[in-house]
């Protein structure tokens, strides 16, 4: 028995249901079947229902009621009664064996990169109930434009790389939103960076930042998390398509163990009323 598991990182907002619920209509159209683990004690509705939800556990509304705790309070206190309870996860996911499930993670990113409550629950998942994870780290394409935003987000996935020990891919979302010349030119650069050419290019503003930035870029090429894959939901075939490849190889997930489900063109061929 062995199971796969992606966790969808990244700060609020990235687009980290969106990429779930793409990853799980993509497997679906090709015969493959995944599942949604909802970790979002504050999730809201998405297309595709969880199969497996914190909130049947706790929800952040009814501990922000109930302990008079403000939503950053609440979300603690969630996951620490979650860690208290982990045999109600044990349980949830019992039933699921060989199969790939999805973890939608919530935005607050002090739970994967200081707070130790997502590294806890990382351990249980690989050590008692013999899951292969892969860390998934969304940053919006967007908010990357320069090399400051570049890089303070390239720590903050290689922070949650560190605290999380796991196989990592770093992916930047919502690339259909990148239209001028200049920011395709930048994102170009941050799909493939060279460090040396990323760090000389502020020396002019500020060397001091300058020097900061070289310091950071090498240390970013040494980690070698540099590259990042792009993400367009809208397009959604191609790029979910090399990414959920990625993850195959690094937890070694071979598709013959996997549950089959009719692919959406046979479904289709299938339904046709030919009368
Ligand atoms: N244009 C565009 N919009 C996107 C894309 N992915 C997500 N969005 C939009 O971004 C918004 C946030 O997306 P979500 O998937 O809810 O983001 P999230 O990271 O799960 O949000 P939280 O759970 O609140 O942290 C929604 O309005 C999405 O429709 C994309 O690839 N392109």
């Amino acid at each position: 028995m062995s199971r796969v598991g992606i966790l969808a990182l990244g700060p609020a907002g990235v687009g980290k249901s969106t990429f779930c619920n793409s990853i799980i209509s993509h497997m679906q159209s090709i015969g493959r079947r995944a599942h949604i683990v909802n970790l979002d004690p504050a999730a809201e509705a998405t297309e595709y229902e969880f199969t497996i939800d914190i909130r049947d556990l706790i929800s952040l509304q009814d501990v922000m009621e109930e302990m008079d705790l403000g939503p950053n309070g609440g979300l603690i206190y969630c996951f620490e009664f979650l860690l208290n309870n982990l045999d109600w996860l044990d349980e949830e996911i019992g039933d699921y064996n060989d199969e790939y499930l999805i973890f939608d993670c919530p935005g607050q990113i002090e739970l994967y990169t200081h707070v130790p409550v997502l590294p806890t629950i990382v351990k249980h998942l690989q050590q008692s109930l013999n899951f292969n994870l892969c860390a998934t780290y969304l940053l919006e394409a967007p908010f990357i434009v320069d090399n400051s935003k570049f890089f303070s987000g390239a720590l903050s996935a290689m922070s949650a790389m560190i605290l999380l020990e796991l196989p990592h891919i770093n992916i930047l979302s919502k690339i259909d939103l990148i239209k001028d010349e200049y920011s395709k030119k930048q994102l170009k650069k941050f799909l493939n960076p060279d460090p040396l050419l990323l760090s000389n290019e502020d020396e002019e503003f500020n060397p001091k930042f300058s020097r900061l930035n070289k310091l950071i870029a090498n240390l970013v090429d040494d980690f070698g998390m540099v590259q990042f894959l792009p993400l367009d939901c809208a397009k959604e075939s191609t790029t979910i398509s090399t990414i959920l490849s990625y993850i195959d190889d690094v937890t070694q997930w071979s598709e013959s163990q996997e549950p089959k489900e009719p692919a959406a063109e046979e479904l289709d061929e299938e339904d046709v009323d030919y009368d």
